[in-house]
């Protein structure tokens, strides 16, 4: 049973299936301090939040079973993304349910900015009648900056495309083809201060991004330029904005977000009639909230059994065309980096991998985590995941190298796996086999036939005639069944190697009675 942990208020609707699942036990517990959230996050799986709960390296040093930290929503910034990864924690977001309410809210700003909705209701609610203070602008034939053209500012762009704007985006993944498609101008973010009437930000808040409009930008403007923010406080400067409306260069602006949330009570915007202000209401609309709680819901679902999920934020994503391709050899690699781990004897400093065959013409990259992730499991257990295995290999000074050719023997597709030391190197190969699945094909120089899974005994030894009988002898006479076996040699009489898979662990002192039979140079028991 998996325990779910929701400390933010997140739709029910959206997570009923993990209330469905007979697996997993959810709790609702949210407005908790980080005190209140490190007293109990030790029993949980998984961790649900939206934006208010702040998920501090405190929280995640006392959640020793958390697995998944899931954000009903696009901005991680609540999140320690850092010690989440170095802790081997998924941390997955909902990007699409969103952004067609954020979308929407501003447009909604930009229209209220340019008509001031908010302040002409104000008056008429207080029974003052005052229409010559409140002579607007219109959108049609106006120029609309858009900086940041991902999913929000792109879906921006398109409505004011309908209204009759001219709009300029600015975004560095943003090419000249997918403007041109969007019939959006390219622009630099000074370009777009000079040009724009209406300026909105649609990015993340970064140190690249943070006060991307500043002084400088606010002094290129248009006269009566109108800004919007419904991204991340900070994108653009508060205390310049201020500053530019005192000095009638912004006409109006309309904030949704804020560098402190809430906002202070004495905040410059909180009392300033031309601007407008919401409590980050971007997302909240209920379908976006319903959509990023499903979203979010199926996929800590599929981390909690272990299937694979597409939205993490802490490992790249794998397309779907890749990732069915690459699937079927999740285990395998895994079970090749357990196995070659083994093997070695000395501080390994190198694994190198190499990919042939079906595998030459695809994106290796998530497979080469398994393999990591295998080779790493030997030593470090349970602290080493999907998540943190390139990141744990990096910080032991371990080189993960990864090649690809075309020869596969006699394989459709081959994967081999070397690990180098200062004075061995250990190498296995394994493959898929239709109808057969996964096989070790090649131990060292040895071809052999094995399926990875169970106790294997691998012992070298001296090919002479009687050590496989002595060797079936001592362990039957030990209690210890043989399930199967497999003998690799290269020349008769000289070196080989015996695998043999075992029902049961063998105990030190049956592995020491193998190692003093004659002949027998080395054994090793490896767990798969
Ligand atoms: N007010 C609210 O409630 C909500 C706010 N948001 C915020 O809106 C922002 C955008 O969300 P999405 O469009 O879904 O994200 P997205 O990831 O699809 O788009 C962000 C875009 O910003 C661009 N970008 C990054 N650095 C840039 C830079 N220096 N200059 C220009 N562009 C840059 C990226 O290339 C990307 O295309 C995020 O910060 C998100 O947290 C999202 C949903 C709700
Ligand atoms: O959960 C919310 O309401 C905040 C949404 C948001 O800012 C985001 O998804 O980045």
């Amino acid at each position: 049973m998996f325990k779910v942990l929701v400390s933010d208020p997140i739709s029910d609707l959206g997570i009923q299936q993990l209330h469905d699942a007979a697996d997993i036990q959810v709790d609702k517990n949210t407005g908790l301090s980080e005190d209140e959230l490190v007293a109990i996050i030790g029993d949980y799986d998984a961790l649900l939040v939206r934006s208010q709960t702040k998920v501090t390296e405190r929280i995640m040093q006392a959640g020793t079973k958390l697995k998944v930290i899931g954000r009903a929503g696009v901005g991680v910034d609540n999140i320690n993304l850092e010690a989440a990864t170095h802790r081997g924690i998924v941390v997955i977001n909902a990007p699409d349910g969103n952004t067609i309410a954020t979308c929407e809210l501003t447009f909604a700003m930009m229209m209220a900015v340019a008509r001031q909705i908010p302040q002409a209701y104000k008056k008429t609610v207080s029974a003052e009648w005052d229409r010559k203070s409140f002579v607007g602008v219109e959108l049609r034939n106006k120029v609309l900056g858009v900086i940041g053209m991902g999913r929000i500012g792109s879906e921006v762009a398109k409505r004011a495309k309908v209204f009759g704007m001219e709009v300029f985006g600015y975004d560095p993944f943003l090419t000249e083809e997918r403007a041109e498609k969007l019939g959006v101008k390219l622009g630099t973010v000074n370009e777009i201060a000079a040009a724009a009437d209406f300026i909105t930000v649609h990015t993340p808040l970064t140190n690249e991004t943070r006060n991307i409009l500043d002084r400088p930008q606010f002094e290129l403007m248009k006269k009566g330029v109108r800004i919007i923010n419904c991204a991340r406080g900070g994108i653009i400067n508060e205390q310049a904005l201020v500053e530019a409306i005192d000095k009638g260069i912004v006409a109006g602006a309309a904030f949704d977000v804020f560098v402190e949330e809430p906002p202070a009570a004495d905040h410059p915007f909180l009392n300033n009639p031309k601007i407008i202000v919401t409590p980050h209401l971007g997302a909240s609309t209920v379908e976006a909230q319903e959509n990023v709680a499903i979203d979010v819901s199926e996929e800590v679902l599929h981390i909690l059994r272990n299937e694979p999920f597409k939205n993490a934020v802490n490992m790249p994503p794998v397309p779907p065309v890749v990732l069915n391709k690459l699937q079927p050899y999740f285990n395998l690699g895994e079970k090749l980096g357990r196995f070659v781990g083994q093997m070695a004897d000395g501080p390994v400093s190198e694994i190198s991998i190499n990919y042939a065959g079906e595998l030459m013409d695809v994106d290796t990259n998530p497979l080469t985590r398994y393999v990591v992730k295998g080779v790493l499991t030997n030593h470090l257990g349970h602290e080493v995941n999907l998540v943190n295995a390139m990141h744990q290999a990096k910080q032991r000074d371990l080189n993960v190298t990864v090649q690809k050719s075309s020869a596969t023997g006699s394989f459709t597709n081959l994967v081999t796996v070397t690990l180098k030391s200062k004075s061995e190197e250990r190498t296995l190969a394994g493959t898929l086999l239709a109808g057969y699945g996964e096989r070790i094909v090649r131990v060292g120089q040895y071809p052999v036939d094995i399926s990875p899974e169970g106790t294997l005994l691998l012992i070298s030894h001296n090919d002479k005639p009687g050590i496989i009988g002595r060797v079936g002898t001592l362990l039957g006479s030990n209690d210890v069944n043989i399930a199967s076996m497999q003998v690799g040699r290269k020349d008769i009489g000289g070196s080989a190697i015996m695998i043999l898979t075992i029902d049961k662990e063998a105990s030190k002192d049956v592995l020491d009675q193998l190692a003093k039979l004659p002949e027998i140079q080395n054994v090793r028991e490896l767990t798969l």
